[in-house]
């Protein structure tokens, strides 16, 4: 699924409304059914007290339908439009009409106004600001959202939590509303998932109101975001008549004395995600742990006892995974330098090998293009500098994507795939990832993948969505805590198998309302 642009989609819902021939007033009765439905599923007449919260634009209209609907079903409302500006937009005042025929009188909230007491049990639907927030709330906006936030309600937010811009960082974040969860039109938001803004959408959901699928397909953006059916169509079936050398040989390059476990983590990572062969190249110390730890991977040891001191080995691996637990010595420095010197086969970097690449920039013109370079953010701050916000550092991260010809697969809650002027956002993935090893599994599957013949994007694409899902699947058995790399590692089997699962049909009526 594509992240649109604010601009994109109000250009979605022109085109749709020509289109379908319906005018703007019926898509935002669409979108406020659509919603309606959403909470009376699951309030079923329950007399909770909900306070609405309307702007003056067109969330705010959103916002007044839905009262309307909520009243027509007995529910316990309370509507308040918030005036921040004279600009009414049209289908906000149809609607005031409309509510106010149904005998509805909002409360008109103002600059001086006092606010009304919100107790922890009522539920807030929050419609003050949609997509078309372009500049700071005024500040007694910025108060009446902080009254909201502390309120301890249930808070509800129609398409995007008031305060947030669809493009840019917020400037406070105190005047941004902390959504419970969000029901968002038609498609997801790039803020959802970045850790700066994403923190305010606690739970989100797209809601359906029918905007143009041919339009949506045909309009390019800079990121997409990762699901089942992006990465379904790259998958690579085994071959009936295949032998281990059709999937390749890896080659995991690492280690060092008290890591070699990070190496054995992604040498296991790596044949697991289908790797025809896999050998491990380590200093002398890791020879015995590895050999006993996984029986199927082969050893090639460095001259040095506890740090690689030189990489030279006579085998022709497809591609190799370097870095894991590689540490910084200064001879491990000089190894990774003449090594890349003369190295044609496809990398993916990780660990102290971008912290080498990070000290020594030069070595950044010495790798193949489209190496993939797989940082946390602190590592990537060593790579391209600091950054003011999460869109500075997607536009710095793009900028080195382009100068040196790299895949970055930034890695975080939502791992960040950026190459050239794109970005592919996983949706895999859960906090107990947050674990030693994790990401030595990424490098070792993503390497695994590229042996196997995937394309370097895809392979880092993919291997992302994988890890992230085994992971998902492992914490059903686990829970977050006590999820260890090895037990993600044993998920990643079903993780591939979970592809061709269909997704279960959803459990509940839909209530009888149509549009
Ligand atoms: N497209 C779709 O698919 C559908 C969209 N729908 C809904 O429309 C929503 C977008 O509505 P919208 O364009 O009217 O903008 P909205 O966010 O309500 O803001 C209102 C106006 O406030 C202004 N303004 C901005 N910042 C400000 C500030 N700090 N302080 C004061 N004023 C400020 C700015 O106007 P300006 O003053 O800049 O001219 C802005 O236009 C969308 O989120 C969804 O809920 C559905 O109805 C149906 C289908
Ligand atoms: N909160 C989270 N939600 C989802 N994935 C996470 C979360 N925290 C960490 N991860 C994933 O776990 C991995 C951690 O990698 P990394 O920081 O390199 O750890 P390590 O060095 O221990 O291997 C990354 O793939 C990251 O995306
Ligand atoms: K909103």
């Amino acid at each position: 699924m594509k992240f649109f642009s604010a601009k994109q989609i109000y250009a979605a819902d022109k085109f749709t409304i020509e289109k379908q021939q319906i005018s703007s007033i019926d898509l935002m009765e669409r979108a406020a059914i659509q919603i309606f439905n959403w909470l009376h599923v699951r309030m079923q007449g329950a007399q909770v007290k909900i306070h609405l919260f309307c702007g003056i634009g067109n969330n705010g209209g959103d916002g007044l339908a839905l009262a309307r609907h909520l009243k027509e079903h007995g529910y316990n409302i309370e509507v308040n439009v918030v005036n921040y500006s004279d600009k009414r937009s049209k289908d906000f005042l149809i609607n005031l009409d409309r509510l106010k025929e149904r005998k509805v009188w909002p409360n008109f909230l103002e600059r001086d106004g006092e606010f009304t007491v919100i107790g922890p049990d009522d539920i807030i639907i929050d419609a003050i600001f949609g997509i078309g927030l372009n500049r700071s709330p005024d500040p007694w906006v910025a108060r009446l959202i902080g009254h909201l936030n502390s309120s301890g309600a249930f808070i509800l937010s129609i398409d995007i939590p008031s305060g947030l811009y669809m493009d840019k960082a917020i400037e406070d974040v105190n005047a941004v509303i902390k959504a419970n969860h969000v029901l968002s039109f038609q498609v997801p938001k790039l803020v959802f998932f970045l850790p700066e803004t994403g923190v305010f959408s606690n739970q989100w959901e797209i809601l359906d109101i029918g905007l143009d699928q041919e339009y949506l397909k045909d309009t390019e953006t800079e990121f997409e975001v990762i699901g089942k059916s992006e990465v379904l169509p790259m998958y690579k079936p085994r071959e009936k008549f295949s032998h281990k050398g059709t999937y390749g040989h890896s080659l995991i390059i690492g280690g060092s004395y008290g890591k070699i476990g990070a190496v054995t983590l992604s040498a296991k990572a790596c044949l697991t995600s289908g790797s025809g062969l896999v050998t491990a190249y380590v200093p002398r110390c890791g020879y015995v742990p590895i050999q006993t730890a996984l029986p199927e991977v082969m050893v090639i040891t460095d001259k040095n006892e506890t740090a690689i001191g030189a990489i030279t080995f006579d085998i022709k691996p497809t591609v190799i995974g370097l870095g894991i637990g590689m540490g910084m010595a200064s001879e491990t420095g000089d190894a990774l330098s003449e090594f890349l010197e003369t190295n044609k086969l496809p990398l993916v970097i990780d660990a102290d090998g971008l912290n080498l690449l990070a000290k020594h920039k030069s070595f950044l013109n010495k790798l193949p293009s489209k190496t993939i370079l797989t940082p946390h953010p602190k590592e990537l701050e060593r790579l391209i500098g600091t950054w003011k916000d999460d869109f500075d550092m997607l536009k710095k991260a793009k900028v080195f994507s382009k100068k040196y010809d790299v895949i970055l697969t930034i890695k975080g809650a939502h791992t960040m795939t950026i190459y050239n002027n794109h970005g592919y956002v996983n949706s895999t993935g859960n906090p107990g990832m947050a674990t030693a090893g994790s990401g030595d599994a990424l490098t070792g599957i993503i390497t695994g993948l590229i042996a196997q013949g995937y394309e370097p994007l895809q392979a880092a694409i993919f291997g992302v969505y994988l890890h992230g899902m085994a992971g998902d699947l492992a914490i059903e058995h686990t829970g977050y805590q006590a999820l260890t790399t090895s037990k993600l590692i044993d998920n990643i089997g079903m993780a591939f198998v979970d592809l061709f699962k269909m997704p279960e049909p959803p459990q509940e009526a839909e209530p009888q309302e149509k549009p």
